[in-house]
């Protein structure tokens, strides 16, 4: 099966608050990209990838795919206003049948294990979405102020999410809803069934600059192999 991964790094990083958006941020003298996108070359050696990067940073999105140790599988294009027009425009490059996976380029510490887990789930379920527990306890707010709900019921939602490809290409030919904070929620409103899979802990998504401690500290305990 034809692999391909619509990797979106598109964004402006606001809450990270940095002059240069946080996927070309430097984590142990590599850039934050340059980890994502080596964790799905490792995976799949057949797989192909679509980065998505803002316009007025494309050369630097060029360097770092040079610095990878597989440049000429991955390709590049333009992000959206917002992640899910992004998402549409990786998408757009992709004519094959083939497994899909949809990845945040700021999730950084993701493994190829889970890569390769999202896929043979993917083939299988026709979706697979990595989630982990949560380990607070939750509330919502309601009129009558808030109410403790049973956090076993809870899901942290994380990418890579992987479809087969005319699934999610079909989805992402809706309009854009504010409700699409994901592709999950975008192809669950054609009616179809959401399969989870077991995320991992360390996937966390860079957003503020207190995550850049914890993946450099994850990173480096990974080069000491612990
Ligand atoms: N128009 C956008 C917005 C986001 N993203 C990407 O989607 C991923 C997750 O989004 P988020 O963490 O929200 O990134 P930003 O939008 O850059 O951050 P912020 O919301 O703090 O501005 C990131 O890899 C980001 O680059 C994108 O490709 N295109
Ligand atoms: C897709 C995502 O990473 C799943 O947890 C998340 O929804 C992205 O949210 P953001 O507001 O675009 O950071």
């Amino acid at each position: 099966m034809e692999k391909y991964a619509v990797v979106v790094a598109g964004g402006s990083g606001l809450r990270m608050g940095t002059p240069v958006p946080k996927q070309f941020l430097e984590i142990r003298e590599r850039p934050v990209l340059w980890y994502t996108l080596n964790a799905f070359l490792d995976a799949f050696s057949d797989l192909q990838i679509i980065l998505v990067l803002p316009e007025q940073h494309l050369e630097t999105g060029k360097r770092i795919l040079r610095s990878t140790y597989d440049p000429d599988r991955i390709w590049m294009t333009v992000g959206g206003e917002t992640r899910f027009h992004s998402v549409r425009n990786g998408l757009q490059h992709i004519h094959k049948h083939s497994i899909v996976f949809v990845h945040d380029g700021v999730r950084c510490l993701l493994t190829p294990d889970l890569v390769r887990r999202c896929y043979a789930a993917a083939v299988d379920k026709g979706n697979a979405i990595p989630a982990i527990a949560a380990v607070d306890t939750i509330r919502i707010d309601t009129i009558n102020g808030s109410e403790q709900i049973d956090r076993n019921k809870v899901k942290i939602i994380q990418t890579p999410q992987a479809f087969f490809s005319e699934l999610i290409k079909s989805a992402f030919e809706q309009d854009f809803h504010e409700s699409f904070t994901d592709e999950a929620s975008v192809v669950e409103r054609l009616g179809v069934k959401i399969h989870l899979i077991e995320g991992e802990s360390s996937n966390i998504k860079i957003t503020r600059p207190l995550d850049l401690l914890i993946a450099e500290k994850v990173l480096e305990e990974r080069e000491m192999g612990l």
